[in-house]
This record gives C-alpha cells, structure tokens and sequence, in this order.
C-alpha cells in the first residue's frame, strides 16, 4: 500500500491542522513524473506567519517551564511514532522531491536517530561552577533558550535538516516555526504529525508552507522570532541572515559547498573512485557535502578518469521508487534547468564533456527532471564550472602537477564546507587536515555524510561559522547566563 497521492495538507499552527487563511494552495508534483501530483500544500502568507510565530509566543513560557527530561521524553515518543511511520514518510519524500528510496528510508532513520540524541541532551549538564573572586559567594553559569526559533529548511534533506534544527532546538526550551521547501511541505507535515501524536503541546512546534520570498522572509524579519536558522542557496543566506542581523535576532546560515577530493599518487584508485562517485552523484549530487571538484596528481590522473568514466557509465538513472534506481531526478524542474545550464557554461568556457550533458533520451524519463551523470575534464581555475555550485550529478576533473598543488587548488575557492583526501602517506594526510581550509575533513572517506554526534559547519563562505549538530548545537539554540549568588 503507497501513500495516497494528491491528499490536501494544512498549516499545523497551534494545535491544530489549518488552511492558508487566504485559501491558497498549491500542487506538489513528483520530479520523477511530472503528471503526478503529489500533495496540494498551503500557499500562506504573512497572516499565516504571524499566527504562527503567535502560537509559539504562547506556547513559549509553559515549555520553557518543563524540564529538560520531560521535554527529551517528547522526543523520545516522537523518534518511536517516526520510525513506525517510515516507510510512509520515506515514500512521501521520495515522490516529492525524487531522491532513492533506499536513500529516503535511510534518512528518515537518521531523523529518528537524531530525534533521541537530542533527546538525551534534555538530561545532559548546561553549565559550570566557576570558582569566584569573592570566596562567600557561588558563581556558575546556566544557559537559557532563545525564545521563538524559525526554522528555514531546504529540500534535500527533508527528515533530518528540518529534525536536526528544530530537535536541538525543543530540548533546549525554545518554540519553533519551521518553514519547509516548497518542494517537500507534505514530508514536513508527517514529521508534524508525528510530534502531534506524540502529545507535543500546542504551539510548540508550527509549520507552515507557502513561498520563500513571503514567509521565509517574513519569519526572518519578524519581532517575535528570537532567532533564525537557515540551510540552502548563498544568495538567500546571506538575505536571511541580514535580516536577523537588522532587528538583533540571532542567526545561523549553513549554505553552500565546493567540495573537493584530492587524489595523491600513492592512493588506492578502486576506493577513490567508488568515493568520488558516491560522495558527487548520490542524492543527484544535491548535498551542500556532494563532491564537485575532483583533483588528481599527474602520476594517476590518466588511470584515475579511465577507471571513473567506466564506473559512471554504470550508474542507473530513473526513478527512486524503481529498485533498481541508482540516481533519481533533480528535484525539480527549476533545478534540473540549472544544473543543465551550469553544463551548457563548462562548454561554452572550454571544459571538455566526456560523459552525459543532457536529459536522458526520449522514453519512460521524459516526464521527469532528469540529467545524465556528467563528467568534465580539462577545468580551469577561472571556469564557472570549478567556482560555483552546481547541485546537481556534475564532476569536474581537475589535473594537479603535484600533491601541494592539488591542495592549494582545493582552496581556491569561496566555499569551504568539506573536502577528502586519498592517501596512504600519514605526512600528506597530515597535511591536509592543516592546510585544507574547510569545516569537514575527511581522509579516505567521501566529502559527504555526517554524523549526527559530530560538529557541522563550513569556512568561509559556506557557514556563517557556527556549527550545527552534535553538542555545538547547545551554542546557538541557547544563550549563556553567568550567575552570581552571594547569601
Ligand atoms: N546548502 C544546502 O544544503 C542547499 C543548497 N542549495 C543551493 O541553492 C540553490 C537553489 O536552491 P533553492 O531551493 O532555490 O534554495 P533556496 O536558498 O532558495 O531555498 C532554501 C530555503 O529558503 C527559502 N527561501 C527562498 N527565498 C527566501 C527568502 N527570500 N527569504 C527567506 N527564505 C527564503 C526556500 O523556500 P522556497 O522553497 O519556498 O523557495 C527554502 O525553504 C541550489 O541549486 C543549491 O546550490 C539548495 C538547497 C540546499
Ligand atoms: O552529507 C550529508 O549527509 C549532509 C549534507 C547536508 O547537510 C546538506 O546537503 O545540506
């Protein structure tokens, strides 16, 4: 039994599951098959914001007053109700915004993983006794919630970006108005139903649908959100985080990437190629992680692209509802023309295309958004190709004189979120893990994938540089308070 397909949703706001107040509302169709629609979803406005950053205000005060263990146990219920409902919430974000079904279910089990890590924070400490100048007196800190949390979240990873913002988020006493993609309103209104059912109070947690350009901007400017964190493009970080910044809201921006992987002349070829084509095409290459720059010392390069292109040629594109589906549409058909328009700029700039370029022939593909797996060899510094982000299946090779060259190349670029290494050498590895400007370093792993106990967050452009995730997620979703206690 699928999910049921072309349901209406509503706006979760206060408790209670409501139309846009203007009416609207829009269909969400399936980037693997555009006939499909798969849920209509609430076009709300600013009325809509304002009633829900309302209900967190109210909400606030009451679970700002629970302790943090009876607020984990919420999370704890909700993690169990997720991963009962699994497959139906991985199906729904499949069929919304076209990644692997396998994939889909996969991070549907990360969001309930991530739900009782934060769970268990709710019983971890928050501050320190720090020994006082004046010896009758206790000094010690504690930490105190922001208030109201808008959530801003992006399509790619529609479980675990919206869970790893808004569960940090809860457990710490704050409120939440989450405002999902356009693209995936319906996976996010199954998460909401799932902390409904779970007994979660009304208020707590509100989401609503509707455009960025309205209620995204509108939750970053208005007065009763404390505090705004943002996943997604640069353009729109950098507009979001300006915002918060006019009215002394405080923010938190994770954005784009340009991630590299090195390949040294002694690595083991077989496992830098399976990482390459793991870490750049999974998920259509639609991760702020994915692997973009592929740079490769002479020595290797000539046996690195051979063994690469033969793999790529491989890969099984169609839909992530097919078992047999490696790699699924763009998400929609706006990014499907991005990506194909960066393609048309590696051309035009002299990059040489060695495989893919296109939408796939004519057949079962042609209603979907699809874009073959690309590889470019012979890629600039100054080409668009290997300083912009693509998000989409697009590898672009890069030749390196040597190792040290290989790394500074890696840096020449405005983004530093993550980035790999294939070596066996400890000197070069070492190396790399201090050279490499970047917030992600791996050593004979792929640039994608993090772990939700871990630190997340970029360098320069990619981040407004702080972390998400793990115990770092503590020092955005609170603010420390130094307190002084003389009897
Ligand atoms: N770092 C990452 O993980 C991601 C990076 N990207 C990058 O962004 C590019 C474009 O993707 P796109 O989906 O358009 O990303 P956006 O940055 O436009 O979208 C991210 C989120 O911001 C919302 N938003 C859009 N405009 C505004 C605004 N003016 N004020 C507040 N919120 C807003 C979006 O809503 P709505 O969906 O309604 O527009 C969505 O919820 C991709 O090609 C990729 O390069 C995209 C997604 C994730
Ligand atoms: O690599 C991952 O698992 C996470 C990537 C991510 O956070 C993103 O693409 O937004």
């Amino acid at each position: 039994m699928g999910i049921e397909l072309g349901k209406i949703y509503h706006n979760y706001i206060d408790g209670q599951w409501k139309p846009a107040l203007s009416g609207e509302q829009s269909p969400g169709v399936n980037p693997a098959n555009r006939r499909e629609v798969v849920a209509y979803l609430p076009q709300s406005g600013k009325p809509d914001v304002d009633a829900a950053v309302a209900a967190a205000r109210k909400a606030l005060p009451a679970w700002r007053g629970m302790s943090g263990t009876a607020r984990g146990d919420l999370l704890y219920r909700t993690a169990a109700i997720v991963e009962r409902r699994l497959d139906e919430i991985a199906e729904t974000m499949t069929r919304e915004m076209g990644k692997t079904l396998p994939e889909a279910k996969g991070e549907t089990a990360r969001g309930a993983a991530i739900l009782r890590y934060y769970a268990g924070e709710g019983m971890r400490k928050v501050g320190d006794v720090i020994p006082s100048s004046d010896g009758e007196a206790l000094m010690f800190t504690t930490r105190a919630p922001l208030g109201v949390v808008g959530v801003i979240a992006p399509w790619n990873f529609p479980v675990a970006i919206p869970i790893w913002k808004a569960a940090p988020a809860l457990v710490y006493g704050n409120t939440v108005v989450l405002k999902p993609a356009r693209e995936t309103g319906a996976t996010a209104l199954k998460l909401a139903e799932c902390f409904a059912e779970a007994g979660l109070p009304a208020g707590v947690l509100n989401v609503i649908c509707g455009s960025g350009a309205v209620i995204g901007e509108a939750l970053a400017e208005h007065p009763g959100v404390n505090g705004i964190t943002f996943t997604g493009s640069n353009a729109v970080g950098k507009k979001v985080g300006m915002a918060a910044f006019a009215r002394g809201a405080k923010y938190q921006l994770e954005m784009g990437g340009k991630n590299p992987i090195l390949v040294a002349e002694d690595a083991d070829l077989d496992l830098a190629v399976d990482a390459t084509i793991s870490g750049g095409l999974k998920s259509t290459g639609q991760k702020c992680t994915a692997t973009s720059r592929v740079i490769v010392v002479d020595d290797v390069y000539d046996a690195f692209r051979d063994k690469l292109l033969a793999k790529v040629r491989e890969l099984k594109v169609g839909d992530g509802m097919e078992p047999d589906t490696w790699l699924g549409p763009c998400a929609s058909d706006r990014q499907r023309e991005t990506v194909l328009s960066y393609i048309r700029k590696g051309v035009q700039e002299g990059a040489s295309l060695l495989l893919g370029g296109e939408q796939p022939p004519e057949g079962t593909l042609a209603d979907g958004y699809y874009v073959q797996p690309t590889v470019f060899e012979h890629v600039a510094r100054d080409m668009t190709i290997f300083r912009e982000e693509i998000f989409g299946p697009v590898l672009a090779l890069v030749r390196a004189p040597s190792f040290e060259a290989a790394v500074e190349a890696a840096n020449d670029s405005d983004f530093g979120l993550s980035a790999s290494v294939y070596t066996r050498d400890i000197g070069r590895m070492l190396a790399f893990v201090r050279d490499m400007e970047a917030g992600m370093v791996r050593v004979n792993a792929e640039t994608a994938g993090v772990e939700l106990q871990a630190p997340f967050g970029g360098m320069k452009q990619s981040s407004s540089h702080s972390r998400e995730q793990g115990q770092a997620a503590i020092e955005f979703f609170t603010s420390i308070k130094t307190v002084f206690v003389k009897g």
